[in-house]
């Protein structure tokens, strides 16, 4: 895989119009494209989509919730032809399971490829401090080590973890055990509310399998040129 095919685009945006002509705009300088809340409220799985194209599109909608219920969310994305969708792994083993056989399943019965499914371990804009606010054992890398274990021993195929974690996690889940990175920052761009970052550059060398990159790309006043200087930075 180029160093290109390995960066999937956040569009982060309620406006469908905005979404369609980023996403075409960038067709062939990414790999892919990962849409979330924000266009998913607003737009619906339909305008997703339309808006997309015929790219690899990941669904970055992290379900959490009850078994069941997250079984039922992973079966009705399917329908959007997603690459890669993903579910927290703080819903737990059972939850992860049911998001894991849903996707297996409903792939099958609708004759599309099986998406890559992944769990988000801790989030790129929390630190230890953060993770201890909210009752969970620090540090972060501890915790995001605990949770991709207990995603791989789930039978999910990746997690969605900062650049951070890359190298323990190699060692950890082993090397077809898929990392899928946000907090991406070139030393042009603002961290904004991330907090664990790395460069484009750091977390390819590192061994990540996709890079998510958002707004030093969507924000940028030329979004293609961005793209591409990200690329030449990482060849
Ligand atoms: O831990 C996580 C999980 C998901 N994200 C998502 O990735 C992009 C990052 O966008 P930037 O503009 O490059 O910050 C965004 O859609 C998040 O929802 C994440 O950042 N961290």
């Amino acid at each position: 895989m180029t160093p290109k095919e390995r960066i999937f685009v956040a569009i982060d945006t309620p406006d469908i119009n905005k979404a369609t002509e980023l996403a075409k705009a960038l067709s062939g300088e990414v790999g892919g494209i990962k849409i979330g809340k924000e266009l998913f409220t607003a737009q619906g799985p339909n305008a997703v989509r339309g808006a997309v194209g015929g790219e690899p599109l990941f669904v970055d909608l992290k379900f959490h919730d009850i078994p069941n219920t997250v079984a039922g969310a992973i079966r009705s994305s399917l329908h959007m032809r997603p690459f890669m969708v993903n579910v927290h792994a703080s819903g737990g083993k059972a939850m992860m399971q049911a998001a894991a056989e849903a996707a297996r399943e409903t792939s099958e019965d609708l004759g599309l490829p099986r998406p890559i499914v992944l769990a988000v371990t801790v989030l790129t804009s929390m630190d230890d401090n953060d993770l201890s606010d909210v009752g969970q054992k620090g540090p972060a890398a501890e915790q995001v080590e605990r949770l991709a274990l207990l995603a791989k021993g789930s039978g999910i195929d990746g997690v969605v973890c900062s650049s951070k974690e890359i190298k323990l996690l190699r060692k950890a889940c082993g090397p077809d055990f898929k990392l899928v990175v946000p907090g991406i920052r070139p030393t042009w761009a603002n961290a904004g509310d991330q907090k664990r970052i790395m460069t484009p550059r750091d977390a390819i060398e590192a061994g990540a399998d996709y890079l998510v990159i958002g707004r030093p790309i969507t924000g940028a006043e030329d979004p293609v040129a961005a793209a591409r200087r990200i690329v030449e930075e990482l060849n």
